[in-house]
């Protein structure tokens, strides 16, 4: 089958844990990067973007947008899901959480600098002080490696991707959170994981005004 192709700019976005969770899947994607406003001008005439937005994702001969829908169909697609009903909702409340703590870091990006220092500040007292918490009592009262069932899910991915994130922005924010600390060398050293960690793969750098200004002139925002 053709490998699925992801369509969006060169950087993280919206379109970084739909990396991440492929790449943890195994999977092989390509990459379709967008950078003038022509191509997106031109996605629009054909109609491949259903409300005017990426991340645009080709797979199984479906033209896919709107992330959450997205991550979700691939999680259940590459049996990253829960094993039923009461686990997927766990999985799906936990990437929630993460995708809430990301959002507010790529945005971050495109305010003024005074602003995105405090916003940016924001995002790592809510880290310690509002989703790390809940993912460490999480982990201390499920007892296993993983935080729904005893299996690896989307959710263990996400949770991954945004302890990393917040690590860019505070070193230390794992500090006061040991067993944070441990599920992010397990995961981290699940091969695919380690693979997609390697300088050369397809994850994307932090933000920087080069980025901003790509999504700045192609959006026209
Ligand atoms: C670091 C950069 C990440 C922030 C930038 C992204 O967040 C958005 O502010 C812009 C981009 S993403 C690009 C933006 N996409 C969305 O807003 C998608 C939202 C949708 N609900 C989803 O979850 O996929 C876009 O195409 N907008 C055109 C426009 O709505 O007419």
């Amino acid at each position: 089958a053709a490998k699925p192709k992801l369509w969006y700019f060169r950087g993280r976005g919206r379109m970084e844990s739909i990396r991440w969770l492929l790449a943890a899947a195994g999977v092989e994607f390509e990459e379709e990067v967008l950078e003038t406003r022509e191509q997106y001008e031109k996605s629009q005439k054909d109609g491949r973007l259903l409300f005017g937005q990426v991340p645009l994702v080709e797979i199984d001969g479906m033209e896919l947008t709107q992330t959450r829908a997205i991550l979700s169909s691939l999680a259940t697609k590459y049996n990253l899901h829960g094993k039923d009903p009461k686990e997927t909702v766990r999985i799906d409340m936990y990437a929630e959480g993460t995708l809430d703590l990301m959002m507010m870091v790529a945005l971050a990006a495109f305010k003024p600098p005074e602003e995105k220092e405090e916003s940016l500040a924001l995002v790592v007292k809510k880290a310690k002080t509002q989703h790390f918490p809940v993912f460490e009592k999480i982990l201390k009262d499920h007892g296993e490696d993983f935080l729904v069932g005893n299996k690896f899910s989307w959710a263990d991915i996400q949770l991954l991707e945004a302890i990393l994130m917040v690590e860019e922005l505070d070193a230390s924010v794992l500090s006061d959170f040991p067993l944070l600390k441990e599920f992010k060398t397990r995961i981290s050293n699940i091969p695919t994981i380690k693979k997609f960690l390697q300088p050369g793969s397809q994850r994307k750098p932090p933000p920087d005004s080069h980025y901003v200004e790509v999504v700045r002139n192609v959006l026209q925002f």
